[in-house]
């Protein structure tokens, strides 16, 4: 049977997106990932921050705070709403400095965004990290299943996402789905406040001023992922069939490295480059308290998941990128 129109651009069609948190560093990038999915006015960003220009005038964008279970509920309702993202979060550090905020929004506000999907049949993504493993974990790798026995009001909340989230599928059949994000390294996004943004901040010192004074000991190895990596993966779950997800949370994985690994990548571009340390014990003791890798053969296995960004690969991408962005904020 001929059908008038091309049928499976028809039912992707059907998806309605949010995206809670999407200001921080990694919900612009999905963002974007997302409307070349599925169309520009399918996909709205939300948060409770006033987004730059750039972002206002690229798409629906609307203040949403999760802990407002009713105004969340009204704007999931009125949009149609089929996917919801959950990125809102207070990351390590901050929620260590702050421990009362770290447990309403990573806590109360998951409890929200479970019963709206739940109530009104959506589907919810939402990532989990490496800091959902604590001291007792296996370190070298990690694999999916383990002790998790986190230090951090941070990675107790994750554990907790994950297990509710695991708990409403079963119980409700809430089609959740989850990611254990490594360390994310993006150039033209800011890291929100977490253990593994020296990895990002590096990049941005080598080209600023050739120098940089790194908070974690200079042999302390965590995973570690480029963003494009990290949204395309989050793409690649969100599409999966139902059916090819035997597991809910699964960890992903691309490389591990040291801060002095890092620095001698660097270095074969900018030779020059000098690092120091001056150790911030908050974030030392919880990197860790953190694998050192993470085993993703489920990923890999299930749903096809595949990385494509590697140390060197990284390093030449995170340079080019803030070197022509530095170049550009300097011509304007
Ligand atoms: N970036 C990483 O390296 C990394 C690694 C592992 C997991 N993750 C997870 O990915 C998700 C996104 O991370 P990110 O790096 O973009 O975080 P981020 O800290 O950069 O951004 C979080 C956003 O949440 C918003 N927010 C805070 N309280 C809120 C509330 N009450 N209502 C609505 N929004 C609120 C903030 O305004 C912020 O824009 C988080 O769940 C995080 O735990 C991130
Ligand atoms: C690892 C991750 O969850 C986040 N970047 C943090 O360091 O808190």
């Amino acid at each position: 049977m001929d059908f008038p129109f091309n049928v499976s651009l028809y039912f992707i069609s059907l998806f309605f997106f949010i995206i809670t948190g999407g200001l921080g560093q990694l919900g612009v990038g999905l963002t974007k990932l997302l409307r070349e999915q599925f169309g520009k006015n399918n996909v709205i960003l939300s948060d409770i921050r006033k987004p730059p220009n750039h972002v206002y005038h690229n798409g629906p964008f609307i203040f949403s705070d999760i802990l407002d279970f009713k105004n969340l509920e009204e704007i999931v309702v009125n949009n149609n709403i089929s996917w919801l993202v959950h990125y809102s979060a207070v990351l390590s550090a901050v929620g260590e400095s702050n421990v009362t905020l770290a447990k309403e929004v990573n806590i109360t506000g998951l409890h929200n965004i479970l019963d709206i999907a739940t109530k009104h049949a959506l589907r919810v993504f939402v990532p989990s990290t490496i800091g959902a493993f604590g001291p007792s974990s296996p370190r070298d790798p990690a694999p999916e299943l383990c002790v998790q026995r986190p230090r951090t009001i941070y990675g107790v909340a994750k554990v907790h996402a994950e297990l509710m989230g695991e708990y409403y599928h079963h119980r409700y059949g809430l089609d959740f789905r989850c990611l254990r994000y490594p360390g994310i390294i993006s150039a033209d996004s800011q890291p929100g406040g977490g253990t593994t943004d020296y990895a990002v901040q590096i990049f941005h010192a080598a080209v600023k001023s050739g120098c940089f004074e790194c908070y974690l000991r200079r042999d302390t190895r965590l995973p570690m992922m480029y963003i494009d990596d990290c949204l395309r993966a989050t793409l690649e779950i969100l599409e999966a069939p139902a059916e090819t997800l035997p597991s809910r949370t699964y960890n992903i994985s691309a490389m591990s490295f040291t801060p002095h690994d890092l620095t001698q990548e660097i270095q074969k571009v900018l030779p020059d480059f000098q690092v120091t340390y001056n150790v911030d014990p908050v974030r030392q003791a919880i990197a860790d308290s953190w694998p050192m890798a993470l085993e993703d053969s489920a990923a890999r296995r299930d749903w096809g998941w595949k990385h494509e960004y590697d140390l060197s690969e990284l390093v030449q991408a995170m340079l080019t990128h803030v070197t022509t962005g530095n170049q550009l904020v300097q011509a304007n």
